[in-house]
């Protein structure tokens, strides 16, 4: 049998923000319930960025025993916890909160100058993770960048690269505002769920010409998690 030349791409469209919140955070509780189900424990990253508070304030109140979950993030800033772009004190404020207080956070920042100089040793935390991820959540850019993924970042190739070993990568891109650390594609592709959460209608047009390769669509670095053949990918999208 030929093999699909990608995965399904699943939309879920939804009339407005809470919604969406709420539905992604009854799957993605669902998801997490599952794994610990499975294995007594559960894996799961998000993505920092404005898009997911209303998301991560409803997932904070999901019933599930949260002291079985690590959480940790996509990509993260180099920044550190107390600047208003870290994506950890995001997570901090809005998701570890209620019955979600009781998860291990595992953070991608170390006080390290750079990302460069820190990479190791966030690699060496994450190594300890009990992988595969139960659900990795992605959002997406205006630029079409998802993860730390950017168009013209330093170690993009790398990335993206489906083939390459690497968990972390640093990464730096004119549009990122500042140095990041990001996991690869491969290791977010590792994972029993991946979930792309989005909203308003640039963004779905957007992601509607990276999936087909319109235009500038074919160098979006998102069309990378579209067109790949590991994972399906559920969009979670409202105006
Ligand atoms: O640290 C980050 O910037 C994110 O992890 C990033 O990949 C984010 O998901 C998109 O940039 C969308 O951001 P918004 O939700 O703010 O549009």
């Amino acid at each position: 049998m030929a093999m699909p030349d990608h995965v399904d791409v699943t939309t879920h469209s939804f009339t407005d923000c809470h919604a969406l919140a709420r539905a992604l955070a009854d799957r993605i509780a669902e998801r997490l319930r599952a794994g610990i189900a499975a294995r007594g424990q559960a894996l799961l990253a998000v993505s920092g960025g404005s898009t997911p508070v209303h998301f991560f304030r409803q997932l904070s109140r999901a019933e599930l025993d949260w002291s079985k979950v690590h959480v940790t993030l996509v990509d993260e800033r180099w920044v550190p916890e107390s600047h208003e772009r870290s994506n950890a004190r995001m997570v901090k404020a809005d998701l570890l909160q209620h019955a979600a207080s009781s998860a291990h956070f595992v953070p991608l920042y170390t006080d390290a100058p750079t990302p460069e100089a820190g990479v190791a040793a966030v690699r060496a935390r994450i190594a300890a993770l009990p992988f595969p991820f139960d659900a990795v959540i992605l959002g997406m850019g205006t630029d079409g960048h998802t993860a730390s993924f950017f168009p013209g970042g330093d170690r993009l190739a790398e990335a993206l690269d489906l083939a390459g070993t690497a968990l972390l990568l640093p990464m730096r891109a004119a549009g990122a505002g500042e140095p990041r650390i990001t996991f690869t594609l491969p290791a977010l592709l590792d994972t029993q769920g991946l979930f792309l959460h989005i909203e308003g209608e640039p963004k779905r047009q957007l992601l509607a010409d990276a999936r087909l390769g319109l235009g500038a669509g074919k160098d979006y670095p998102i069309r990378s998690v579209l067109i790949q053949t590991r994972v399906p990918v559920a969009v979670y999208w409202c105006p």
